[in-house]
């Protein structure tokens, strides 16, 4: 039995529609779960921003696995180590912030991929990757079901995105705005009309190399360059978001009502 196909990459190298996700940072495996069946094609746990752990990850993972939605985990760094363990828990798919240049490229490659493609350590007959080793083929058939975004967030990302572009196992690029705005000198202030002119060129270059681009943003007029510019993935708001501006409408709502 081989590793199980993953859905995302299917859709993202087999589809054309736009795959709408949402940022999932309360870091808990209700909200996961809640979110995961509320129509979205992919959700974001985010352990870069989220006050994640591998253990929490793991809940989240399981948490969501009846749902369509799929789930892509965001490591804080590209650390070879951690990407193991994010692969073992049953990650399909991980986003990995602030890549600046072709060699980090390479090296968060390697790590996802079983030898002779790359270099990730051999354990997943431990893990939730198997289904604990009930998966016989995993070893064998991991490599082709792994999806490795890259983020460019900052101006050697961008400078560099030919070198990540053509590295083997990169598979997609998703464009952060906000540090990529800070980089550039306005913290704050992601939709500046100089970051999205240097969004729009990037995604020319992405799709130019035969990747799909992805980005993470909120503002409208963003996504609407994002989407004219031919983005395949966007993620479009955040758990948290919806929770702060949700509970605070509400109370606004039941004092004007009493
Ligand atoms: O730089 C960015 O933009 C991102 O990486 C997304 C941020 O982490 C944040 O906006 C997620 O809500």
């Amino acid at each position: 039995m081989p590793a199980p196909v993953n859905p995302f990459k299917k859709a993202l190298c087999e589809g054309q529609d736009l795959l709408i996700g949402l940022w999932v940072a309360l870091a808990n495996s209700h909200a996961a779960e809640i979110v995961a069946g509320a129509g979205f094609d992919w959700i974001l746990l985010d352990g870069e921003h989220g006050p994640n752990d591998i253990p929490l990850l793991a809940q989240q993972l399981a948490a969501v696995a009846r749902h369509p939605a799929h789930p892509i985990v965001r490591l804080p760094m590209g650390e070879t180590w951690l990407i193991k363990q994010a692969l073992d828990i049953g990650a399909q798919t991980l986003l990995i912030p602030m890549v600046e240049t072709g060699e980090q490229a390479a090296q968060i490659a390697s790590a996802c991929r079983y030898p002779p493609e790359g270099n990730r350590g051999m354990g997943a007959s431990l893990g939730r990757a198997s289904d604990f080793g009930r998966i016989k083929d995993y070893a064998e058939t991991a490599n082709r079901e792994i999806c490795l975004v890259a983020q460019i967030e900052s101006r050697l990302g961008v400078d560099n995105a030919d070198a990540i572009l053509a590295t083997p196992g990169i598979d997609a690029i998703l464009i952060g705005p906000a540090d990529l705005a800070a980089d550039m000198g306005y913290p704050g202030t992601s939709s500046h009309p100089e970051v999205k002119a240097v969004v729009e060129a990037l995604i020319a270059r992405i799709r130019a190399a035969g990747k799909p681009a992805g980005i993470m943003t909120t503002d409208p007029d963003m996504l609407a360059v994002a989407k004219s510019a031919g983005i395949r993935f966007a993620g479009i708001g955040s758990d948290v978001g919806l929770l702060m501006s949700g509970a605070a409408a509400l109370a606004k709502a039941s004092r004007q009502a009493s």
